[in-house]
């Protein structure tokens, strides 16, 4: 597969998005944002309105699920308490964060026959640097990744490059020998901005949309089908 998108000895690096891509973590995700809700006395949002509302860093998960909306105003009253939620709402996910989080069928095996391939792996998400490693520790997968870039690394966050580009200099990888691997628009966007090769999954969380219509350079169904 990636002989495909590459000369075969070009693409050096693969860099991985996390939620929706390896990993299943809405059922963790929903629940650390209906425990906030409910110390807030609000209702809670469910597990099919978070899987839209994942993707785009923790901030913005928490603004969406106060003001109930994906494309909320940015002077919506609801975010007057977002100081109160911040704190209930790591505190949540703290608890929650692994409990139900399964990698998704592929990956494990995946990941161990890109290493053995001798590919570098990193992990580019817009999760919290504080929730990345303990997930993927309790997952089994943390020694797979060279390089680690959370959505709080660097100032910008996907779709922003910054982050990708930054995996790719710690990875000592020019970013046209690296492979981007994501769920959602972002992560193509970012790629494309990056000037790298991008591979999405279609089982993730696009905010409720076909990925397809972004249009990546390739669409793997399982994580392992990159090494076929
Ligand atoms: O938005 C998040 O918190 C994480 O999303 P990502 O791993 O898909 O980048
Ligand atoms: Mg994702």
């Amino acid at each position: 597969m990636i002989a495909q998108l590459f000369p075969v000895t070009a693409c050096r690096a693969v860099l991985f998005d996390l939620d929706g891509t390896l990993v299943d973590s809405v059922p963790d995700l929903a629940a650390a944002v209906d425990g906030m809700l409910r110390q807030l006395q609000l209702p809670e949002a469910g597990e099919s309105q978070v899987r839209n509302w994942v993707g785009n860093g923790m901030v913005n998960l928490i603004q969406r699920a106060l003001t109930g909306d994906i494309h909320f105003a940015p002077d919506h009253p609801a975010l007057q308490r977002f100081d109160e939620a911040l704190p209930l709402f790591q505190s949540s996910y703290d608890a929650s964060n692994g409990q139900f989080s399964r990698l998704y069928e592929g990956v494990a095996v995946g990941l161990r026959a890109l290493q053995q391939q001798g590919l570098r792996l990193a992990v580019v998400t817009n999760k919290p640097e504080r929730f990345t490693l303990p997930l993927l520790e309790q997952l089994g997968i943390a020694d797979c990744f060279s390089v680690i870039i959370g959505g709080d690394t660097l100032p910008q966050r996907k779709p922003d490059p910054a982050p990708l580009l930054e995996a790719a200099r710690r990875l000592q990888v020019e970013p046209a020998a690296c492979l981007m691997v994501g769920d959602s628009r972002h992560d193509i966007e970012a790629a494309r901005n990056a000037g790298m090769k991008v591979v999405a999954v279609p089982y993730g969380y696009n905010h409720g949309d076909d990925i397809s219509l972004s249009q990546p350079d390739q669409l793997v169904s399982r994580i392992d089908q990159l090494v076929a």
